[in-house]
């Protein structure tokens, strides 16, 4: 089943064309890496399949349906997201998304609250309901917009640079549990990052991202130097040694 299909999209944010003619479809239960330069547009994409950037020309369908219409499916960790200062213990601030398309604190009940302890369980942090945000780690957190992006039993997972201020022994920690996630629910993830090494046993395929231009495909049709360096709009070499790439403008 398709779970996201695009047919000659353009994609604008302002004046500028980020994306253009972009053909492509993701199958169901497919875990995607999304790679590319500083503002070539992953997260335009990724907000694009969110339904709340509009597209500009062209179709793009989520789940059967329009965007809009699809964003009960999807579970979002957006990038950036500093959570650090809250006063919350995790489970209030997992339960503070329950109803996270109403504006203002809202009345949950016991249903919401069991909801909001399975979603914790899920991601391993029952531990952490009664902590204050401001004395977890990173990686503890990391886990809380997880446990919230899994609210309300997504189809899909968008998840914006979730590594980016993670060890790469959290790295490895969260990752597989977004993996182990996704396979119990059969998920469809999005997740961006630039440094795909992590994700190479992990993810099904790459999605490479710039020039206006998209490649999905296994990571041996698209981490190639040819591939990147059309991508990238300059020389760039691919070297895979050891289950790792290497990617190198010299
Ligand atoms: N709110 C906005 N209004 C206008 N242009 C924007 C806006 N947000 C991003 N852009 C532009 O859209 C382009 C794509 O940005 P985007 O954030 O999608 O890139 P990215 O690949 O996610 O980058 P990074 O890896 O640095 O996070 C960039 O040229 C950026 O300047």
């Amino acid at each position: 089943m398709k779970v996201i299909e695009c047919r000659n999209l353009d994609i604008r944010r302002g004046s500028c064309l980020v994306l253009s003619d972009l053909n492509l479809d993701i199958e169901n239960n497919q875990f995607i890496g999304i790679f590319g330069p500083n503002g070539a547009g992953k997260t335009t994409f990724m907000k694009a399949v969110l339904g709340v950037i509009p597209t500009y020309r062209g179709y793009l369908s989520i789940l059967g349906k329009s965007a809009k219409h699809a964003q009960k499916d999807i579970g979002y960790i957006p990038q950036y997201r500093d959570i650090q200062s809250f006063r919350l213990n995790g489970r209030d601030f997992v339960a503070s998304s329950v109803r996270g398309h109403q504006w203002g604190l809202s009345f949950l009940t016991k249903n919401d609250f069991k909801n909001v302890d399975e979603a914790l369980s899920q991601v391993q942090a029952r531990d952490l309901a009664n902590i204050p945000l401001n004395e977890m780690s990173g990686g503890q957190r990391q886990r809380l917009l997880l446990a919230q992006a899994l609210l309300g039993n997504p189809k899909i997972l968008i998840l914006d640079e979730p590594f980016s201020n993670l060890d790469p022994k959290w790295v490895k920690v969260i990752l597989s549990l977004i993996k182990e996630i996704q396979e119990q629910r059969q998920l469809t993830i999005l997740l961006s990052t630039h440094d795909l090494n992590p994700l190479i046993h992990v993810m099904d395929q790459v999605l490479c991202i710039g020039n206006q231009h998209a490649v999905l495909g296994s990571v041996d049709d698209v981490m190639t130097s040819s591939v990147l360096t059309k991508l990238y709009g300059f020389p760039l070499q691919v070297v895979k040694a050891d289950q790792h790439i290497f990617v190198t403008s010299s």
